[in-house]
């Protein structure tokens, strides 16, 4: 290894992350390192970065951040990179094992087969609201998995909505910005979502919600537990909703391991 910023890339349904060893928390992650991190075509590329960080107390914990820079609560397809990466590295061995989230433990398993399913906490239908696509209204409810969810269920098909720039929202509701999903019911259990996340556009998936939409297809049909299979554009992901808490259970995958140039690194502040 030479005196560069180890990194390595990887991904969980195609929502893509930088992961930045940093065990001792000596890495100056700017705002500014983030955003050209993510930069598809000047950085590496991804959704969001993952600094693995190991606090003199608890489990290792993962600093999240999303595309834009900004530092938010939780990231369902992150923590199982992260997972991923603690067990191929040695940290933690494949089982169960917590991790150490801005929302709080999570508890996590690692399946010998690639998957890694992940005690998300409940998820809390704080209410309903609005959002708008290009002038068209979608009902839903709001929903908490750590980090606010706008979970909207339609019967316009998602593959037909215009998700390039975010759609809009109630900022009375949502104070703090949200993540805006639309989900197609195609059967009973089974589910079509696409997603505008907060901080970085539209992604090819998301864990929180995921979770969220099955929640929010719960709660509008009465139901306040069961489960359901989300395709989204990078996949499949796998939701359990419990009165108490959730389950989230998918692929998460290491791809590219090396690491960055340190005059690079160091010309971002
Ligand atoms: N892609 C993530 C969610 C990342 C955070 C989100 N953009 C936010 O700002 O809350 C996931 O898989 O959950």
């Amino acid at each position: 290894m030479g005196m560069g910023v180890e990194f390595l890339k990887g991904h969980g349904t195609e929502n893509d992350f930088v992961v930045l060893p940093d065990p001792d928390g000596v890495l100056d992650l700017t705002e500014a390192r983030v955003r050209a991190l993510c930069d598809r075509r000047r950085g590496l590329g991804a959704d969001g970065v993952l600094r693995v960080v190991r606090p003199d107390m608890g489990p290792w914990f993962m600093d999240y951040r999303n595309a834009d820079g900004s530092i938010v609560e939780m990231c369902g397809n992150g923590v199982r990179v992260f997972a991923r990466y603690l067990v191929e590295a040695g940290l933690v061995p494949t089982g169960e094992f917590e991790i150490g989230t801005r929302a709080g433990r999570r508890q996590v398993v690692a399946h010998e087969d690639g998957t890694v399913t992940v005690d998300m906490g409940p998820a809390r239908v704080t209410g309903a609201s609005t959002a708008s696509v290009r002038g068209a209204a979608f009902t839903g409810f709001a929903v908490d998995v750590g980090n606010p969810h706008l979970a909207c269920v339609t019967d316009t098909p998602v593959a037909e909505l215009d998700l390039d720039d975010a759609p809009g929202h109630d900022p009375a509701v949502f104070p703090r910005g949200v993540n805006v999903e639309f989900v197609n019911v195609l059967g009973d259990g089974a589910l079509r979502m696409r997603v505008h996340e907060r901080g970085v556009g539209e992604t090819r998936s998301c864990g929180t919600g995921t979770v969220a939409a099955v929640a929010a297809w719960l709660h509008g049909t009465g139901q306040r537990t069961g489960k359901a299979t989300v395709d989204v554009l990078g996949g499949q992901l796998s939701v359990v909703v419990e009165e108490e808490t959730a389950t989230l259970t998918g692929p998460a995958v290491l791809l590219a391991r090396g690491e960055l140039d340190q005059s690079w690194w160091d010309s971002l502040t």
